[in-house]
């Protein structure tokens, strides 16, 4: 079966070009005559990008099927332009074991609309005491290379310096949930005016960036690779900076939440907004964005958090923290970066796709738009818009921030090893 995109802009660049695929590679690239039987797609000057890579997505299954499921995030992922997802441990069972990582990566094998690579937990059962299985799940059919016991920090120092050293022997990042336990009891808001105005408990910055800093520093002796999850302060921005000028192997993403939202939007009191780490400030969404432009944050990575409606359309302090992603993220990120001109089409492509390949040590993502590499590929109308409705999304809950809002940037196509996964909204 081949695939021939008709006239579309490579990276959102020069002239429009064909793009033939066969075989699940890209077999050739300039004018090209359709071949017979390839089903032929008209770009119209789109741009083409290679498929988006998310290193940090909540799947829920297995456990809370009622919220997600392996089926409908990867139908969400595929629709909003990704062609990998890494799913968080923070499973019921807990993805602390062989077992459970390979259901999960077979169970993605077989949906076939992504690949779903599994986050092995770094403690059992995410309880902070002693190490998980990190080994045997490397060694599995899954071959985990990235452990996190996202949802909980990993807070002891002495655990983390042991994830860090296994880590190095295995090839595999540990990717941290930064935030000190202590300095965040009963929490339910960024600490700034906002909470102290609703009667919030703070949730301070201090929190995040200390555990950054800590966890740097322990990186650096180890020599191994860390990653931080969901970077939300202008704090955390200044300590990645510092680390990295000293040559720390540390890789950071943020979410698109974090990139858009700010906590003013706590006024309303609806839970839809309630996340972990929580909305920040103005000023620190705009450090973000900064960051990510100067590569200071490596990608940016949805964290994807699906809960079904008893969960989050409670009183505020009960509701569970957590937003969705997969299907607005490109649309955030157009909106945040590519409008306010801090990104261009090349550099959505490397904080979507090239860099979290890289940092996830997959070979056959994220690369460059050549013959020869596989068609792991999304088209993206840069011009057209469209409003964010939670029940219209794939996932099997609907709590969107983004309900009603209208914003720019659309998937219509994305291919996975050159299969048409998603088309014009719809899954194929
Ligand atoms: N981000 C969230 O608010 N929630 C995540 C856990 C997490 O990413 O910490 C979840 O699993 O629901
Ligand atoms: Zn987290
Ligand atoms: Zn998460």
């Amino acid at each position: 079966m081949s695939v021939l995109i008709k006239g579309a802009r490579l990276y959102g660049e020069g002239d429009p070009v064909d793009v033939l695929v066969a075989d699940g590679l890209i077999s050739a690239i300039g004018a090209v005559e359709a071949p017979e039987g390839a089903e032929v797609i008209e770009a119209a000057g789109q741009a083409l990008l290679p498929g988006f890579v998310d290193l940090h997505t909540h799947l829920r299954e297995p456990g809370r099927e009622d919220a997600e499921t392996i089926e409908t995030g990867s139908a969400a992922a595929a629709l909003g332009g990704y062609t990998a997802v890494f799913a968080m441990a923070n499973t019921d069972p807990v993805a602390d074991n062989a077992v459970v990582v390979e259901h999960v990566w077979r169970r993605g094998r077989e949906t076939g609309l992504v690949d779903v690579h599994p986050v092995g937990a770094v403690t059992v059962g995410l309880a902070g005491e002693k190490l998980a299985e990190l080994g045997t799940m490397a060694k599995s059919v899954a071959g985990v290379r990235m452990f996190s016991d996202d949802g909980h920090c990993v807070s002891d120092p002495l655990l983390m310096r042991r994830a860090l050293e296994y880590s190095t022997a295995l090839n595999a990042v540990v990717a941290q949930h930064a935030e000190e336990p202590r300095l965040t009891i009963g929490a339910q808001a960024h600490e700034g005016e906002t909470a102290s105005r609703l009667g919030y408990a703070g949730w301070p910055a201090s929190a995040e960036e200390s555990i950054v800093a800590r966890d740097c520093i322990l990186a650096k002796h180890a020599g191994a690779k860390l990653h931080v999850c969901h970077v939300s302060t202008a704090g955390t921005v200044d300590v990645l900076r510092w680390a990295k000028d000293r040559g720390t192997e540390v890789s950071a993403e943020v979410t698109p939440h974090h990139l858009l939202l700010t906590d003013e939007r706590l006024a309303t009191y609806d839970p839809v907004n309630k996340v972990n780490p929580p909305l920040r400030t103005g000023g620190d969404a705009a450090r973000l964005r900064a960051a990510l432009a100067e590569g200071v944050i490596d990608c940016v990575a949805t964290d994807h958090a699906p809960h079904p409606v008893q969960d989050k359309d409670t009183e505020w302090a009960v509701a569970k923290p957590g937003m969705l992603g997969l299907q607005t993220a490109l649309s955030v990120v157009t909106e945040t970066m590519v409008r306010t001109g801090l990104l261009d089409w090349r550099g959505v492509a490397r904080v979507l796709s090239e860099r979290p390949a890289e940092i996830a040590g997959l070979p056959d993502q994220g690369r460059p738009l050549v013959t020869g590499e596989p068609a792991n590929l999304v088209l993206v109308d840069p011009d057209a818009e469209w409003t964010v409705r939670g029940v219209e999304l794939a996932s099997l809950a609907a709590n969107t921030p983004y309900e009603g809002m209208r914003l720019p940037g659309v998937v219509t196509l994305t291919l996975l090893r050159g299969r048409i996964t998603a088309r014009e909204g719809k899954i194929e």
